[in-house]
C-alpha cells in the first residue's frame, strides 16, 4: 500500500503538492487524475523517493521508498518513458537494469515477450516509436515482478491494440493483489481501467473514491423522453407538463427531450395525465470524462482560449480553493475576484475536495450541492498479492537534481 500523508512540495513560491493525504490500496487499479500542472508527476516522484517532500511524507508499505529493503525489487515505476540510452538496443537497456539489481537475464526476454517487444529487442531505442517506448518502459517497470507499480500517462502514444493490452495489464497485475497506481489524461480509459479514483487540482486533493460513485457525486443523471414523431405538438405539451411538475425540459439534438429534476416514473404519470404517448423513456448517466471536467473545472491552470462547454447532466461549475502559500492566481474560466465558490468558508483540509460517503444523489434528482470532504474513503482491504520478486528501477527516471 501507498500511503501519503500531509504531503506538500514547495518549488521556492510554487507549491506544486498541498497537504496531500491519500492510500493506494493493493488488488485494485488506482487512477490517478488531475489537469496539467496539478502535481501528479511531482506526487509520484516523491512517492518514489526522486523529490523530497518539503512538509508530510508517504510511505511504500510502511517505509519511505529511501528506507525500503532493497527497494528497487519492490516497486516498478514508469515516469519518462524517453529516459533511456538510445544508443542502446531494448535488450541491452533491461539488462544492465536487471544487472543492477541482481535479476537473472532470462527474466529480460520474458518481458520483452510479456510487452511485444521481442522482435526489435536487438534495435536501439532511439529509432522505437512513442508506443514502443512506452513498452519499453512498462518492461522496466516490470521487470523485478514487482508488488507495487506506478505508471505516469502508460497509455500516451499506444495504437488502439496496445492501449487495450494496457488496459488488462493493469487490471491483470492488480487481480494479482499488486498496488497499481497510474495517472492519465484519457478519462474514456480510466473508466475502463480503474476501480478508485484520486483526484487532484492545483495540488490539493478534489476527490478519493471509486468511479462509480465519483460520477454520481459529480454529475446529476437525467432522463431521455421521446413522444412519437408522428404526431406534432406532444412535445410541447409534455415539456409544459414537466415544466409545471418542477422538471427542466431541455431539447436534444434529435429531437427527444432531456429532463432533469424529476424521476422517471413520475415523468410517466405525468405523461399519462397528459395524454401524451411515449416512445422512449430512459434512464442515463453522465460519463467520467463529463464529471472530471466539472469537478476540475475550477482547478485547470492551462486551457484554451474557447472554454468547453460545461457538460449536460453536469453539476454547477465548483471553484478550487487556493491552498495556503499559493500565490495568487487568474484562469480562465474562474469566478469572478470576490465571489465565493461554493467550497469557500467551508471547513476541512480539503476545501475543494467532494464528499466520500456522502449521500450519493438520486439519478435523476437535482443536482449533489458540494461538501467538505473526509480525506479517505474506508473501502475493502484487498486480499494480500504475491510476494515482491525482483527489480525495477525508477531512479533512472528523471530526478529532482536532473530538473
Ligand atoms: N522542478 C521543478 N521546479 C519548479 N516547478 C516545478 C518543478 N516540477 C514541477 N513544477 C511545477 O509544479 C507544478 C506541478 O507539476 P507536475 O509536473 O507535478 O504536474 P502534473 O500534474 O504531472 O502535470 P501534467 O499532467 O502536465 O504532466 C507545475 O506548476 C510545475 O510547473
Amino acid at each position: 500500500m501507498i500511503e501519503a500523508v500531509g504531503l506538500t512540495k514547495r518549488y521556492g513560491a510554487k507549491t506544486a503538492v498541498h497537504n496531500l493525504s491519500f492510500q493506494v490500496r493493493p488488488g485494485t487499479v488506482t487512477g490517478f487524475l488531475g489537469p496539467n500542472g496539478s502535481g501528479k508527476s511531482t506526487t509520484m516522484r516523491m512517492i518514489l523517493g526522486l523529490d523530497t517532500p518539503t512538509a508530510g511524507h508517504v510511505t511504500i508499505g510502511g517505509h519511505p521508498f529511501r528506507k525500503l529493503p532493497n527497494a528497487p525489487r519492490q516497486v516498478g515505476a514508469l515516469l519518462d518513458a524517453k529516459a533511456v540510452h538510445g544508443g542502446r538496443s531494448a535488450r541491452q537497456h533491461l539488462l544492465s537494469l536487471a544487472q543492477l539489481s541482481g535479476i537473472p537475464a532470462r527474466r529480460v526476454d520474458e518481458v520483452l515477450g510479456l510487452v511485444g517487444l521481442q522482435d526489435v529487442a536487438r534495435k536501439r531505442s532511439k529509432g522505437f516509436s512513442l508506443g514502443m517506448g512506452q513498452r519499453l518502459g512498462i518492461a522496466s517497470a516490470m521487470l523485478g515482478d514487482p508488488q507495487v507499480l506506478l505508471f505516469d500517462e502508460p497509455v500516451n502514444g499506444l495504437d488502439p491494440e496496445g492501449i487495450l493490452w494496457v488496459r488488462n495489464l493493469m487490471k491483470q497485475l492488480a487481480s494479482e493483489g499488486r498496488t497499481v497506481f497510474v495517472s492519465s489524461h484519457l478519462m474514456s480509459e480510466m473508466a475502463l481501467t480503474a476501480e478508485h479514483l484520486i483526484v487532484i487540482g492545483r495540488g490539493q486533493l478534489l476527490a478519493d473514491m471509486n468511479v462509480k460513485d465519483f460520477i454520481a457525486a459529480n454529475s446529476a443523471g437525467f432522463a431521455r423522453v421521446r413522444t412519437p414523431d408522428t404526431e406534432p405538438g406532444l412535445a410541447e405539451k409534455l415539456t409544459a407538463a414537466l415544466s409545471a411538475a418542477g422538471g427542466q425540459v431541455a431539447p436534444e439534438p434529435d429531437g427527444a427531450l432531456r429532463v432533469t429534476g424529476l424521476a422517471l416514473p413520475r415523468i410517466s404519470d405525468l405523461a399519462h395525465e397528459a395524454d401524451v404517448r411515449l416512445w422512449e423513456l430512459s434512464p442515463h448517466q453522465a460519463s467520467l470524462e463529463e464529471a472530471y471536467m466539472q469537478l476540475t473545472q475550477g482547478a485547470v491552470d492551462y486551457r484554451s482560449a474557447v472554454p468547453p462547454q460545461v457538460p449536460h447532466g453536469a453539476v454547477p461549475p465548483q471553484a478550487i480553493a487556493q491552498p495556503p502559500g499559493m500565490p495568487p492566481q487568474g484562469y480562465a474560466g474562474d469566478p469572478p475576484a470576490g465571489v465565493p465558490g461554493p467550497y469557500a468558508g467551508q471547513p476541512g483540509p480539503f476545501p475543494g475536495a467532494q464528499p466520500q460517503g456522502a449521500p450519493v444523489p438520486g439519478p435523476y434528482g437535482p443536482p449533489p450541492q458540494p461538501q467538505p470532504h473526509p480525506q479517505a474513503q474506508p473501502r475493502p482491504q484487498a486480499p494480500a498479492g504475491p510476494p515482491p520478486a525482483a527489480p525495477a528501477d525508477p531512479t533512472q527516471q528523471h530526478s529532482e537534481d536532473a530538473r
